[in-house]
């Protein structure tokens, strides 16, 4: 057995909360042979929700379940913490777009920067979930200044799992048989989902469709899928929301298949031309413990503008908060 690691979850009492909280102790974001300890962040109003929250963690025996802690406190929940999973945030209703969360969202993350920088340990993998996580992403690297910024990342793996089911289910094919999945940019209706680099059964998955159904049906219901849910559930995705979660930490942590790749907001260096500093989605490929951006990716004059869109989108949202990045 393996020594346990710290995974701090933020937002643990709420509703993405209750179905990630039990995957992670499963073993099955980080494998069957990582025993972990949850330290788990919530508002003091949500204590007693988190402690129920904690009881049902316990009856569940998990035999990789080496301790929890459940605190309002940042400074306690980040201490020497190897992985976070930053969900607390509001989430969005019916009508609103992901960035008109962040004037309500932004602050937290600056304080979990500082907090992340002060208290977690230097090698800390973070992942943002609160919307709008790109930005947020941003905010909360940009006030971590001792840690390396490839350390925080944005979710689009859920974006990334929602294509994959849309192209299967057009095909007539099963996820099983999609590879090379690519959503580019920010996790908003912006975001640009690439079929002209995705294959079904190893061909360009572009050859498979007509360009109609891509650019009027398949974008577009990758990139409202959320508004969507919302109208159906009214709520926001919680059960798929976590699953991505588990996904992206557990690609990231233990390694991407073979020649796959799947979809991260990370940390740009200038590839492909974007804007450097900025938290945007690439194709990312994983090993031992680390991401790279996929080079050489085919990127035609119809993916250059609706990457450039996205990535107008969150160089305004960087711009709206200027104040919070130090
Ligand atoms: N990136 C993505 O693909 C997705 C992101 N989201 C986002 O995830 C976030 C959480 O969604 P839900 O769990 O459904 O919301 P929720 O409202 O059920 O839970 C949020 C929790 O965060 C807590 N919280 C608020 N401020 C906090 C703070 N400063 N520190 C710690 N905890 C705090 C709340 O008390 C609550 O328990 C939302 O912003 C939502 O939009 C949701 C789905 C997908
Ligand atoms: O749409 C929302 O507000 C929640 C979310 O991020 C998603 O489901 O992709």
């Amino acid at each position: 057995m393996k020594a346990p690691v710290r995974v701090t979850v933020t937002g643990a009492a709420g509703q993405i909360g209750y179905a990630l909280l039990f995957r992670i102790a499963s073993g099955s974001m980080l494998g069957d042979d990582q025993p972990v300890i949850l330290q788990l962040l919530d508002i003091t109003p949500a204590m007693d929700a988190l402690e129920g929250v904690r009881m049902e963690l316990d009856d569940c025996a998990f035999p990789l379940l080496a301790g929890i802690t459940c605190t309002d406190n940042p400074n306690v929940a980040f201490k020497d913490a190897d992985y976070a999973l930053l969900v607390g945030a509001r989430p969005r209703g019916p009508g609103m777009e992901r960035k008109d969360l962040l004037e309500a969202n932004a602050a937290i993350f600056s304080a979990q920067g500082k907090a992340i920088n002060d208290h977690a340990s230097k090698n800390i993998k973070v992942l943002v979930v609160g919307n709008p996580a790109n930005t947020n992403a941003l905010i909360t690297q940009r006030n971590a200044p001792d840690i390396d910024p490839r350390n925080f990342t944005a979710m689009t793996r859920l974006d990334h799992n929602r294509a994959m089911t849309q192209i299967a289910q057009k095909t007539g094919k099963t996820v099983n048989d999609v590879t090379n999945m690519t959503i580019w940019g920010n996790h908003s209706a912006t975001q640009y989902p690439d079929l002209f680099n995705a294959k079904v059964d190893g061909k360009p998955a572009i050859e498979l469709v007509d360009q109609e159904w891509y650019e009027n049906d398949f974008i577009p219901t990758v990139q409202q899928r959320g508004a969507a849910i919302i109208k159906a559930r009214g709520a926001s995705s919680a059960a798929s929301a976590a699953n991505a979660a588990s996904d992206h930490m557990r690609s990231w942590a233990l390694g991407t298949e073979g020649d796959d790749w799947v979809s991260m907001g990370v940390y740009s260096d200038g590839s492909y031309g974007i804007a450097e500093g900025l938290i945007y989605s690439f194709p990312c490929r994983c090993k031992d413990g680390d991401w790279e951006i996929v080079q050489g990716v085919e990127v035609g004059e119809f993916s250059r503008a609706k990457m450039a869109a996205t990535e107008q989108e969150l160089s305004e949202e960087r711009d709206a908060v200027q104040h919070l990045l130090p």
